[in-house]
């Protein structure tokens, strides 16, 4: 099954969720820090991928301040960013095969690395003017 429809990216935002959350590592960061209700996160969750795969007009909010809400709570390391990408690669690589699903692994790891290096670079614009602050 390829991630061409928007039934399949349900399944898939279920399976990578299931396996996410049953890592205990990750699972705090979502049910504790975040605090998300799952049955209003995940179809956030699918809307955003309907609209990155198949450009539908289906995900409307900031997601890197979302981000840098949770980061500031709890910051996220390498070994969360690790975890994450290393859950969704296995999602797809058991359910999911196609030209979709390459565009989804290439936009998850894209989107990832994008994500750690701008909540990286606050970090240190902050610690800077933490700083400059005590002169
Ligand atoms: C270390 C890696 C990541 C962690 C720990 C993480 C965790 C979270 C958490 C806890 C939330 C809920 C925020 C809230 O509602 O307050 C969230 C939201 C979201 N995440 Fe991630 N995330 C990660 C990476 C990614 C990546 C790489 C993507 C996209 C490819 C992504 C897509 C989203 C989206 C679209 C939302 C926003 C949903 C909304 O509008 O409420 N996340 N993430």
């Amino acid at each position: 099954m390829d991630l061409d429809n928007p039934a399949a990216i349900h399944r898939m935002v279920q399976l990578f969720y299931a396996s996410l959350l049953d890592d205990p590592v990750m699972e705090p960061v979502f049910m504790e820090v975040a605090g998300v209700h799952l049955a209003e996160h995940l179809p956030l969750i699918e809307g955003y991928w309907c609209k990155m795969l198949l450009g539908k007009d289906t995900y409307h909010r900031n997601m890197v301040y979302r981000h840098e809400r949770v980061h500031d709570k709890f910051p996220l390391s390498r070994e969360h960013f690790e975890l994450w990408f290393d859950h969704f690669n296995h999602t797809l690589d058991a359910h999911f095969e196609g030209p979709y699903t390459e565009k989804a692994r290439k936009l998850a790891r894209r989107i990832l690395r994008n994500l750690a290096r701008w909540l990286n670079a606050r970090d240190q614009e902050l610690a800077g003017m933490a700083e400059s602050d005590s002169y």
